[in-house]
């Protein structure tokens, strides 16, 4: 369990997170409109920059001297883009950095070498060039190299950004089994990951926490608000022009739209069951009143 009590960050003068308090746990997914301060958050989480003012706990223990947070050993971040030593093989480049983390014994690095390796599915690459890996394979080195100081957190900064469909899922499906043992924060855009993964949520804008609660809970802030109505393919360009229109399926030769609405337009629309991505519209579209 990580909470965060109370903060702040000013950059430029300007408020990036202001008053930010969360109880994280499981699989934790930071949401928010680009700019809304999610990556800056997970420096701070993980010491990659200052913060001014706050406290941050790990399992009720205090971490922060109220400018830096202090737990290296146990939160491990991964960036947006892992590459490092190109020319040399993943097993060579997790030596090297588990020796940059003070692992010196050979036999105890090997051993954790080859158990964060397993873990992520790469035992068999390990003599690959770094160069030589696919987007998502490299990002698995990035997790490596954090499970070699069995962090109790990782965070995990638009991980599936930028990784093609079979990649994306095996991605997920391992952050999924690394979530039985760590908690973990995964930022992203892609709600489908989301809800795929996460067992609580927060939402962020303008550095503010507009919400925090459960999958369900979020779903429930659209109730009354999604509604749905079968069209003529031919109407479909008019609707999109006129309506707030937020997805469209084809059902035989009609097509059916969702809308958001605070109120039924027409009684030819129906009220329907709200997604994840619904609940998500309404949190944003209420936290702009
Ligand atoms: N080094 C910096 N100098 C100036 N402004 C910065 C810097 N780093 C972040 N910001 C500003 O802080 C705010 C939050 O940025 P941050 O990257 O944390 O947002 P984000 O939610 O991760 O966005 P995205 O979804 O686009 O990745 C933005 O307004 C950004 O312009």
């Amino acid at each position: 369990m990580l909470q965060v009590s109370g903060l702040n960050k000013i950059i430029k003068k300007h408020k990036v997170l202001k008053n930010v308090h969360l109880n994280i746990e499981g699989i934790y997914g930071l949401i928010g409109p680009n700019g809304a301060g999610k990556t800056t958050l997970m420096k701070i989480l993980s010491s990659l920059t200052s913060m001014n003012g706050g406290d941050v706990f790990i399992d009720g223990k205090n971490y922060s001297n109220g400018r830096y947070v202090k737990a290296n050993k146990y939160i491990g971040y991964l960036p947006q883009d892992f590459m490092i030593y190109p020319k040399i093989s993943v097993y060579e480049a997790l030596d090297h950095i588990a020796i940059l983390k003070g692992i010196m014994d050979k036999k105890i690095r090997q051993d954790k070498i080859v158990s964060s390796l397993e873990q992520v599915n790469l035992l068999e690459h390990q003599e690959k060039k770094m160069i030589e890996l696919s987007g998502g394979m490299r990002k698995r080195v990035g997790i490596a190299q954090l499970l070699l100081e069995e962090p109790s957190c990782l965070l995990f900064d638009e991980p599936t950004a930028g990784l093609d469909i079979e990649e994306r899922i095996r991605f997920r499906n391992l952050m999924k089994r690394l979530g039985n043992n760590h908690t973990i924060i995964i930022s992203s855009h892609i709600i489908e990951d989301i809800e795929f993964l996460a067992t609580k949520i927060s939402i962020l804008k303008k550095g503010e926490v507009l919400f925090e609660g459960t999958p369900e809970h979020l779903k429930k802030k659209a109730e009354g608000k999604i509604w749905t109505k079968p069209i003529q393919i031919d109407e479909l360009n008019e609707f999109i022009l006129n309506q707030d229109v937020i997805s469209i399926s084809e059902e035989q030769k009609n097509v059916k739209i969702r809308i958001f609405s605070e109120d039924g337009i027409d009684d030819n629309y129906k009220l329907a069951t709200p997604k994840l991505v619904d609940g998500y519209l309404a949190v944003i579209r209420e936290g702009h009143k």
